[in-house]
Formats: C-alpha cells, sequence, structure tokens
C-alpha cells in the first residue's frame, strides 16, 4: 500500500447531560452540557487492518460521560473535562491522548415576586461557557477555557480610520460608528501535572471565567474603539494580567456590520452622517478578526 494513516481520532460526540443537585435548604442547582469526548491512541489497527481489539466504543465513551457525571461534581466544567479525560488514560492502557469539549448552556434562576426561585430557571441567552481538556499520557492535562456566542453591540464609541487606501478601497473612514460582535474568547492554562494540581485550581476557574467575561464587556463598553483588533488586544492583555496561571489568550470576533441608509431620494429624509437613525444590519459578508496573545516571559535568569 502507497499510503498511510497519519492521524486518527473517534468518539462520541454531542452528548447531552444535565445534572441536578438538591441543596439540604430545598434549592436546587442545574447544569447542561455537551460533550464531546476524543480518544487517541494505538488504535490505527482498526483502520487499517480492521481490527478493533483497542477500540473503545464510542458507546462506551458516552456511558461513561453519563457515569462520571453522577459520580464525580460536574462543576466547574474544568474539573469535569479534566476528570473524564484522565479516567480515559487511566483505565486504558492503549489510549495516549483524550480530548474532552464541554459545552455549559445557560440556565439562569428565575426571579420570582422578587425572590430568587428555588428550582426554576430560564435560558437568558446563546452564551456558552466552554472548556476543552486534554490528557495525555505522562504528560499531564491542558485545559482551555472559554466564552462562546456573547453577542454585544455598542450604538457609538467606535472607530475606524487610518486604514490602508489604495485603487480596491471603497470604505470611507469613520469617527463614530455602530459596532456588534459575537464574543468568542479562549484562554489556556498552563499544563497541569494531574489531577490534583486541577483540583487546586477550582475556585480559580470560575474566577477567571468571571475575570474574562466582565474583562470583555467592560472594555468593549468603555473603550473608544480605533478597531477590533485594539479592543480584542487590550482584552487580552488585561485577562492574562488578572489570571497569572493562564500562558495565552484567544479572541475571534465577527464585526457585525450596521450599514447605513440613504433615504435623501424620499423627500430629503436626512439619514447619513450625523443623522442616521434607521441602518440595516448586514448577516454576511462580516468581518472576522483573531488574535492570540501570549504572556511575555519575564526574561529574568537566575
Ligand atoms: O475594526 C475593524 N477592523 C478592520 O480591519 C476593518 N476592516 C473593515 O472594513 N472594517 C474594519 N473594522
Amino acid at each position: 500500500m502507497s499510503s498511510t494513516l497519519s492521524s486518527a481520532r473517534y468518539g462520541k460526540d454531542n452528548v447531552r447531560v444535565y445534572k441536578v443537585q438538591r441543596n439540604e435548604d430545598g434549592t436546587q442547582d442545574v447544569t447542561e452540557m455537551t460533550v464531546c469526548t476524543l480518544l487517541e491512541g494505538d488504535i490505527a489497527a482498526s483502520w487499517t487492518h480492521s481490527d478493533n481489539a483497542n477500540i473503545v466504543a464510542t458507546d462506551t465513551q458516552k456511558q461513561t460521560v453519563y457515569i462520571t457525571a453522577k459520580q464525580h461534581p460536574v462543576n466547574p466544567p474544568e474539573l469535569f473535562a479534566s476528570i473524564l479525560s484522565q479516567h480515559y488514560i487511566d483505565t486504558y492502557p492503549r489510549i495516549t491522548a483524550a480530548h474532552v469539549d464541554v459545552i455549559v448552556h445557560r440556565w439562569t434562576r428565575m426571579e420570582v415576586e422578587g425572590k430568587p426561585h428555588p428550582h426554576s430557571f430560564f435560558r437568558d441567552g446563546a452564551e456558552t461557557r466552554v472548556v476543552g481538556a486534554v490528557a495525555r499520557r505522562d504528560k499531564g492535562i491542558d485545559v482551555k477555557s472559554g466564552i462562546k456566542g456573547l453577542l454585544v453591540l455598542k450604538s457609538t464609541g467606535s472607530q475606524f480610520w487610518g486604514f490602508h487606501r489604495d485603487e480596491y478601497t471603497q470604505l470611507p473612514e469613520t469617527w463614530d460608528r455602530i459596532l456588534s460582535t459575537e464574543v468568542e474568547a479562549a484562554w489556556n492554562w498552563k499544563t497541569f501535572t494531574g489531577l490534583e494540581e486541577v483540583q487546586k485550581e477550582v475556585a480559580g476557574f470560575d474566577q477567571a471565567w468571571k475575570d474574562a467575561r466582565r474583562i470583555t464587556m467592560e472594555t468593549f463598553a468603555k473603550e473608544n474603539s480605533p478597531s477590533v483588533q485594539n479592543t480584542m488586544y487590550l482584552m487580552s492583555d488585561q485577562i492574562l494580567a488578572k489570571v497569572p496561571r493562564v500562558e495565552s489568550v484567544e479572541y475571534s470576533l465577527p464585526n457585525k456590520h450596521y450599514f447605513e441608509i440613504d433615504l435623501s431620494w424620499h423627500k430629503g429624509l436626512k439619514n447619513t452622517g450625523k443623522d442616521a437613525e434607521v441602518y440595516a444590519p448586514q448577516s454576511d459578508p462580516n468581518g472576522l478578526i483573531q488574535c492570540t496573545v501570549t504572556r511575555q516571559s519575564s526574561g529574568a535568569k537566575l
């Protein structure tokens, strides 16, 4: 044969899990997640020689998600993903890497008659908290945390000017525009030596998510943005400053354009520039701006 299997992984995607926690005071907490597990290791023979001996069935992987959710905490998701990925490594000698992705969906407690309701929740937006853990045999656990689907808009306080112009350029410079994006942010934790080290960071995971979310929104709101590029860099820089164990931060931000509409053809209606009030939101095409910002090593040599 002239071909070789150069990479392979397999598992179960879209495993939906819900867990309730019944508290002593009568209140309940709920968590709903979508999990993906992918395994790597000595598994090539399944592809190349129809030999499934080392294949942990994707159904088995799914059952393991449920059992792990039953027997362990599902919060914070970084801990759950780490426990699950390490389980596959500890249980199956032929598996060398286990990738576990967890998407946490929002169930926000209802306020009823001005009080938090003990067991009723609502979906307050498509935003999710996302986590990826990769356990590698003898190499610890890599954890990545993030936010997806957080839709934000500011109606002023954004500019874009001074960009390169040539015979392909039509876009006018602007000192006042609408800025809207759907935030995808991620922060990568320094590799954990194992589950014990992950366990020690439990409070830090929730705090980092809160800080990253707050920094994202505060920076978006407060900065008179010269570009999406600059705004996302400021966000990344602040997250790195706030969370020492985080080594790099990534943002991927679509620029969701809102076009002015010239209505002067209708009785001279003024609706552009400083008179613009009615805009046409665009679904596509959209700008897409991405970056990874990495902590600068201190440079201090011992
Ligand atoms: O913030 C922006 N960055 C760009 O690179 C760009 N390009 C563009 O057409 N509009 C914008 N806005």
